[in-house]
């Protein structure tokens, strides 16, 4: 994916002005930045909710080429949520009246279940699961469209921290497995090490990419000069 002279605002707010950068191919990249800088905005972009003031997106080859899976922002879901975790996984499948699977769609949701580590528990309510295994859930229907570019933003950030290195190891994996490219926002920089090998660091004025042994921050949004 290749972006040039990126600019987006909200009305007259301008939010970020002249991006310019390139995510290779299956590469784990990590988007860091203090809050408020744009992340979140940039992420609304590449999943087309916002449309460019400047500049252009390409993705890979061919836009045509690139399938989005989005895992949000985790949000406690209530104890009284109605959803199984399967059928939560599997309910971007169902169209209008149509209230079954059929047998190819019902591999893929055992596919994804199966890549989340979460058949033992998919016949459970989802309100009821652990940040983690919620976190799983929104993985695994992510992953139900086969995407070859998956998103994460701050997915992470109220999971305790075995929770957090669990979910991104089983993202790496799918990684390596799938030839997946990862975009992970956050502000966890030891987590960014631990995954990552490239990133985008926003700043209000500046942005800087390479790979991860080039990033010269002890914390997010604080540059060593
Ligand atoms: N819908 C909107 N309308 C107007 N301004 C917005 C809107 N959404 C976000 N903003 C503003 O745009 C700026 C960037 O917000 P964004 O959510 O992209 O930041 P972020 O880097 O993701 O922050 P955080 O780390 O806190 O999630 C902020 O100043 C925010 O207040």
């Amino acid at each position: 994916m290749t972006i040039k002279h990126l600019a987006l605002s909200y009305g007259a707010k301008s939010v970020i002005k002249d991006l310019n950068f390139s995510l290779q191919k299956g590469s784990f990249t990590v988007i860091l930045g203090e809050n408020g800088v744009g992340k979140t905005t940039l992420v609304r972009s590449l999943l087309g909710q916002l449309t460019p003031k400047a500049g252009s997106i390409n993705f890979f080859n061919q836009e045509r080429d690139i399938k989005l899976g989005y895992v949000p922002q985790f949000r406690n879901l209530d104890e009284e949520y109605p959803l199984t975790i399967r059928e939560f996984v599997a309910l971007n499948l169902y169209h209008g009246w149509m209230p079954w699977l059929n047998a190819t769609e019902k591999k893929r949701v055992d596919r994804a279940i199966k890549q989340t580590n979460l058949v033992a528990i998919q016949d459970r309510p989802l309100g009821q699961a652990s940040g983690g295994e919620k976190q799983r859930a929104y993985l695994a229907q992510a992953l139900i469209e086969h995407p070859n570019l998956l998103i994460l933003d701050e997915s992470t950030a109220s999971l305790d921290v075995g929770m957090k290195y669990e979910l991104l190891a089983l993202v790496a994996q799918l990684q390596e497995q799938q030839q997946l490219s990862v975009l992970f926002v956050t502000h966890d920089l030891p987590l960014a090490r631990q995954f990552a090998d490239h990133f985008l660091l926003m700043e209000h004025d500046r942005y800087q990419t390479g790979t991860m042994d080039q990033l010269k921050v002890s914390r997010v949004g604080e540059a060593h000069v």
